[in-house]
């Protein structure tokens, strides 16, 4: 045990904190070079790039040693990297709530800061227009897993439509209004692949197909579906998650529309496979 007074440990750690203060600044003076160097100048350029902070975050877990909870590094990084991408242009979110969906406006609000203006909308066609019509950046939607609610994701299969581009909570699940969920984050922006990320791919079909027939089929064009649900929207629409990043032009796309069932394919987005609470203890050194 350290024999130090409560005056001299405090002095400590204000020098620390007076560190870490100038370290932030000295980031936003770096940051405000990095719009320009990445082509953000129109109005509406989101300055958000999901498979940079996955990285990010990863790396961190894999230094992180305790007694600091990961969860709550994490989480000062989130704040940290909100800010720093609307000094590079302003956005605004749009989060799906309703008194069963309250956990969205907590997921909305971790993942992109608590200085970033939200807005919530009673419906997911509603939160979703405001990404579609540009007069929000991001659209914060339940993970398409529960049962019977309205299938937004099929208002992402036509050309040009903004992407899946995250999945929320990102690393770990905190404190959170109502259930605790997870989420979609719906944005335009460009995607990259992270070394381990999943792919949301829309399948149409002619008829309605079984789960188990979809994934056969997956399979033998040598894709892996981690998760499958449908939707009968004026025709049939599958919606697969891939356990891979699958670009729009690999070839095993095409053996899928060969298919008589299979009338279209379209990848509505891909996000970086989120760390889960288990996988932090496993991935720092104590
Ligand atoms: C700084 C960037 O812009 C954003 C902010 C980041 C950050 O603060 O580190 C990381 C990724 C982007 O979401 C970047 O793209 O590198």
């Amino acid at each position: 045990m350290s024999n130090r007074s409560l005056d001299d440990l405090r002095r400590e750690i204000d020098e620390i904190d007076d560190a870490i203060h100038e370290l932030i600044m000295k980031r936003a003076d770096v940051v405000q070079h990095v719009a320009a160097a990445k082509g953000i100048a129109e109005r509406n350029d989101l300055p958000i790039r999901p498979a940079r902070e996955a990285a990010m975050l990863r790396r961190l877990a894999a230094h992180h040693r305790d007694p600091f909870p990961f969860e709550a590094l994490a989480r000062i990084w989130q704040e940290m990297i909100a800010a720093f991408t609307q000094i590079q242009n302003q956005y605004s979110i749009a989060v799906y709530v309703d008194d069963d969906h309250q956990s969205m406006w907590d997921l909305a609000r971790d993942q992109f800061g608590a200085q970033t203006p939200i807005t919530a909308f009673p419906s997911t066609r509603e939160a979703l227009a405001q990404v579609f019509e540009g007069r929000a950046g991001v659209a914060v939607l339940p993970l398409p897993t529960v049962k019977n609610m309205y299938p937004w994701w099929t208002a992402l299969a036509v050309a040009n439509a903004p992407k899946v581009i995250s999945r929320l909570p990102f690393a770990g699940v905190g404190n959170v209004r109502g259930t605790p969920m997870e989420a979609l984050a719906v944005a335009s922006i460009p995607l990259q692949p992270t070394g381990r990320d999943r792919t949301l791919l829309v399948i149409e079909s002619t008829d309605q197909m079984s789960h188990a027939g979809l994934e056969k089929i997956l399979k033998a064009a040598k894709l892996n579906a981690v998760y499958t649900t449908s939707a009968d929207v004026e025709g049939w629409m599958n919606l697969v998650e891939l356990d891979e990043y699958l670009e729009a032009d690999d070839p095993r796309l095409e053996m899928l529309e060969v298919r008589d069932s299979i009338q279209r394919t379209h990848i509505i987005g891909h996000y970086a496979d989120v760390i889960r609470s288990q996988d932090f203890r496993k991935m720092y050194k104590k």
